[in-house]
């Protein structure tokens, strides 16, 4: 008889309609969860479009509070910052990284005067104002790590008394964590945070954000000397527990959704917040599938950042915050 053999336990029974569905979910995703990071440019002239990122733009600190206002209210509660700098302040040491004027410091005193409940990541890393476009300074052909550390170090604390809120170095030398948090606790500085771009893999899914900073023609070469290897992920481990030992109060993977194993290996492995960055080559491809007609956008990216808070993510750092937060205020 068919009866016997047939299963007690029928999983579908948990799927049956919305209300068990909403029940037995283990994962949910929150505004909480998400962190968007802008682009902001010299000038005040209007927004300019990112080629390959097509609803992101480069905004001057004329149009920021207008640009900004919509995520504040939706209660998303953090920015990341990245600046497109003029080539004519580019140089080999990144000089204009340190300068207390510069696009990132005027922005985020403006950002804190106006959004004073939003947290500001600052990113840092010599790319954005370097002219061969590496995140340290070059001697001899290589990236060299000590030198670059102590400007980088620099770096932060330029931001922090900007009012940079979260620290978050992105350039993948070793011992950086360790100087930064010594020089910010030397300055009293004990409360800015470090999120530290941990395992950060040198991934083709970084071009269009290379565009939207402008160092996308200026990269000599490529980033294999000190971003990580695609191939690695016991490496990806040491990488966090040097981080987490040198003081990294949040880590954070990158790119994202091909890198959910490392995201749930660090979780496990650690127990800290882990971060993700779903960078501009994931937005891109949605955004591209989505305007061909080949995939429902918003189904595809709030799938997507669901899958980060099941691998283990604290949060996200994703261009689609705003609009996926739109989403989230109406369920
Ligand atoms: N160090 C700079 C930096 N910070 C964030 C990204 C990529 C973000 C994205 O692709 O969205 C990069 C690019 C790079 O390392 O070349
Ligand atoms: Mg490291």
């Amino acid at each position: 008889m068919l009866g016997q053999k047939f299963p007690l336990t029928r999983l579908r029974r948990n799927r049956f309609d919305d209300a068990t569905r909403r029940m037995v979910a283990e994962h949910k995703l929150s505004v909480d969860d998400l962190i968007w990071p802008i682009f902001i440019r010299e000038g005040d002239g209007a927004p300019t479009e990112v080629s390959a990122m097509p609803g992101v733009f480069r905004v001057g600190l004329n149009g920021l509070a207008k640009h900004v206002e919509e995520a504040a209210k939706l209660n998303i509660p953090a920015l990341a910052l990245f600046p497109a700098t003029p080539a004519d302040l580019k140089n080999a040491e990144g000089t204009e990284a340190l300068n207390p004027e510069n696009l990132m410091c005027r922005a985020a005193r403006f950002l804190k005067k106006e959004f004073p409940q939003m947290a500001l990541v600052g990113d840092v890393a010599l790319d954005p104002y370097t002219d061969h476009g590496h995140d340290g300074v070059i001697r001899d052909g290589y990236v060299v790590n000590d030198e670059s550390v102590e400007i980088l170090t620099k770096q932060a604390l330029n931001q922090a008394a900007a009012g940079i809120d979260i620290i978050a170095p992105s350039d993948m030398m070793d011992g950086r964590i360790a100087m930064l948090r010594e020089a910010m606790d030397g300055q009293g500085l004990i409360h800015t945070r470090i999120m530290s771009y941990a395992a950060k893999y040198a991934s083709a899914f970084y071009g269009p954000f290379r565009d939207a900073i402008g160092s996308l023609g200026a990269l000599k070469g490529d980033k294999k000397t000190y971003q990580m290897n695609p191939a690695n992920t016991d490496e990806a481990l040491r990488e966090v527990a040097m981080d987490i030992a040198e003081g990294a109060d949040m880590v954070m993977v990158k790119p994202g959704l091909p890198y959910l194993d490392i995201i749930r290996r660090v979780k496990d492995e650690f127990g800290v917040p882990v971060f993700a960055y779903q960078v501009s080559g994931e937005y891109a491809m949605i955004e591209a599938a989505a305007r061909n007609g080949w995939l429902d956008h918003d189904k595809a990216m709030m799938e997507a950042l669901l899958c980060f808070k099941r691998a283990g993510c604290s949060g996200i750092l994703t261009y689609h915050a705003v609009q996926a937060a739109r989403i989230l205020e109406e369920e």
